[in-house]
């Protein structure tokens, strides 16, 4: 918080620094510092602004995110708990019917926070309006002691995570001004009419906003796993590469470098795309102050994309680097146990993955169906009706590439949505068909998003402003990153027929070359994402390389080794050895 301070960063702005870094095992202000604040940012109106930011900006109010229910996580329209305005006296009466509707999982909540954004079922004049946002004072601003009515607590250990204070919330008929309603966008007045948003999913705004920062952080977790992986891997000798010959290096492994240099690629590819996305939330944020929401859905959908497809990537990414380190990759002190657990959560948080590629899908098809009618459809998906331009670019090169993926990607919706028109003539119910076809829908989804994060990757490179031997290495690790996704996905290709079997073991072999191509450029690499030794925080990735020193020196700190003999002995391991058992 000192830091934020001193370099002028505003609250809000906090997850995309690296300053969450720096507590490995998550923290319990990172709600406040991102959904938090977002949600006062974008939700609340001026006077509301005026009245709640300065005080979170100075850590008096601190807040979280409360939607999520023991019953309801993914289905937000179902949501239990109530907000219902009572005109007398001018309050909403905030309300947790059913064990269902308890809160559950909002970071901080347990104990640190002493406010919330609370999300609950809006009713005025008799009728319900919907999941709403609500600014909820929790605890007395000076004792800290939970208010009468609100009943709050930590929900135990998790997988990961565990310095945060993910919190359970129960409401017993708790009054809160109407003012306390966040009004930027729809409004109760005080003889209870309520007027409407411009869009009917304004209030979800907190959740694409922390979407697009995910992307950034899945992408700062997955430079610290290989930069720990890589180093580890130059300084590692094991086995003989021929034999009598000297152990080398496990980085001169091509199955080694198989594991790691692809990962190295993906970091840049979640950073462009991130980027990217960020650029298009901000001309979003900046559309909708004017009143223009059209470009919201196209937001909306690449988050979920980008999302999905960043923390999925990032996830299997840290294992496999945690893999590559053999048996000093299981050792907390490594850095990497702790790297999986705060990042496989991103699958689920903030959307759970299928969910939000399902959304993508969606999408896909209204956008399939209107171009085929000659409807308007907005640029990210125009692809899937246009004419394809496959043969314009030379064979296998990096444009032949992303049109062989557009193609595939259109080919598969095409054949998808064929599949749900016979479904839907079988079932004669849109929705039992949508669910038969839901596993090749969330295909679809994978690989336009993987079509979309390539593609950002090759512009990037292709327009980035660097020295030609940097731009020769970024265009490398590029071109690894699209061969490599095209070999996991072949089977799209073939089907498709934008690549044969040819092309593919011929890509496959120029792979093989790039691997060893960058090989000499894996630790330079990782050393150019600059991590702090004390932001890695690993045994195995320090910039120095003394990985046995410092592995023997974290084992001396073990509360075990404090004595010779340890107390455990005395009590149960000397009886047990004189029980003749
Ligand atoms: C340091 C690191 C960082 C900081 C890290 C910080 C730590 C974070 C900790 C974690 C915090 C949390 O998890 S907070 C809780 C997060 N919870 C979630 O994300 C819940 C996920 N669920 C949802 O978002 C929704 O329920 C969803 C699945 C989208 C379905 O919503 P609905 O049922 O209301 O909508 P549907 O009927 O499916 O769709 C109706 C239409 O609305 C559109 N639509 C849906 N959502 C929309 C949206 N947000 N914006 C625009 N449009 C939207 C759809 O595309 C459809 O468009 P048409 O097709 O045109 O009709
Ligand atoms: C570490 C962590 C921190 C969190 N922090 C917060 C927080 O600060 N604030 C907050 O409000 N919430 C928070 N959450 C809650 C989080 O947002 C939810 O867990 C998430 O949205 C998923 O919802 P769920 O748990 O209900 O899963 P479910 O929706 O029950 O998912 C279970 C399974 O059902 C499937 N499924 C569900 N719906 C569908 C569908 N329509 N079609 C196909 N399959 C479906 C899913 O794919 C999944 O496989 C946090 C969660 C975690 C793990």
């Amino acid at each position: 918080m000192r830091k934020l301070a001193e370099h002028n960063i505003p609250l809000r702005e906090a997850s995309i620094t690296q300053v969450h870094s720096v507590l490995r095992d998550g923290n319990p202000l990172i709600v406040h510092t991102s959904m938090f604040a977002n949600a006062l940012a974008s939700l609340a109106n001026p006077k509301q602004q005026q009245q709640w930011v300065p005080l979170a900006e100075k850590n008096r109010i601190i807040g979280t995110y409360a939607q999520t229910e023991i019953g309801h996580g993914t289905f937000v329209r179902g949501l239990e708990t109530t907000a219902i305005f009572d005109p007398e006296t001018k309050e909403f009466v905030l309300h947790s019917p059913t064990i269902t509707s308890t809160k559950w999982w909002p970071g901080g909540l347990g104990k640190t926070a002493n406010a919330a954004i609370v999300m609950a079922q809006l009713y005025t004049q008799g009728k319900c309006y919907g999941p709403h946002p609500f600014f909820v004072q929790l605890r007395d601003f000076d004792t800290h002691h939970s208010l009468p009515g609100v009943i709050l607590g930590e929900i135990g250990p998790r997988l990961g995570i565990n310095s945060q204070d993910n919190g359970y919330l129960r409401f017993d008929h708790y009054r809160i001004p109407r003012t306390n309603m966040l009004m930027r966008h729809s409004q109760v007045l005080e003889d209870g009419s309520y007027v409407k948003p411009i869009h009917n999913k304004l209030s979800y705004g907190t959740m694409v906003w922390t979407r697009v920062a995910i992307v950034h952080s899945c992408s700062k977790k997955l430079a610290c796993a290989v930069t720990i992986a890589t180093r580890y891997s130059a300084v590692r000798h094991q086995s003989e590469l021929v034999p009598g010959k000297p152990e080398p290096q496990i980085l001169e492994y091509q199955t080694q470098q198989y594991k790691l240099l692809p990962h190295i690629a993906s970091v840049f590819a979640i950073l462009f795309s991130a980027s990217s996305v960020l650029r298009m939330q901000r001309n979003v944020a900046a559309s909708i102050s004017k009143g223009n929401v059209e470009l919201l859905p196209e937001l909306h959908i690449l988050s979920c994309a980008m999302k999905a497809l960043s923390s999925q990537d990032s996830t299997q990414g840290i294992e496999t680097c945690r893999l590559a380190c053999g048996g000093h990759g299981y050792i907390a002190s490594s850095g990497l146990p702790s790297l999986y657990t705060s990042t496989t959560c991103t699958i689920t948080y903030e959307g759970e993955n299928t969910v939000l590629l399902l959304q993508v899908a969606r999408y896909l098809i209204k956008s399939y169906r209107a171009g085929l009618e000659g409807l308007p459809v907005l640029p990210s998906v125009m692809y899937l009706t246009a004419p394809s331009a496959m043969h314009q670019s030379p064979p296998l090169s990096n444009q032949a590439l992303i049109e062989a993926f557009r193609i595939s990607s259109a080919n598969l919706v095409k054949e998808t949505e064929s599949r749900l028109c016979r479904q839907f003539n079988l079932e004669q119910n849109f929705h039992y068909a949508w669910n038969r076809c839901s596993v090749a829908l969330v295909h679809c989804a994978e690989l336009h998003s993987r079509y979309y994060m390539c593609e950002k990757f090759l512009s990037t490179v292709e327009s980035i402003r660097a020295s030609d031997r940097v731009r020769s290495v970024l265009q490398d690790l590029c071109r690894l990153y699209l061969i490599h996704h095209i070999t996991l996905n072949q089977g799209h290709f073939l089907r498709s027929g934008t690549l044969s079997g040819v092309d593919l073991s011929t890509l496959e072999e120029e792979m093989y070359e790039l691997l060893a191509k960058l090989r000499p450029q894996a630790v330079p690499l990782v050393d150019a994402f600059d991590f702090r030794d004390e932001l890695l925080g690993s045994t195995l990735g320090a910039w120095d390389g003394r990985v046995y020193e410092r592995l023997y020196e974290e084992a001396q700190k073990s509360p075990l080794n404090k004595t010779d003999v340890s107390k455990a002995y005395h009590k149960y391991l000397q009886p047990l050895m004189k029980s003749n058992l």
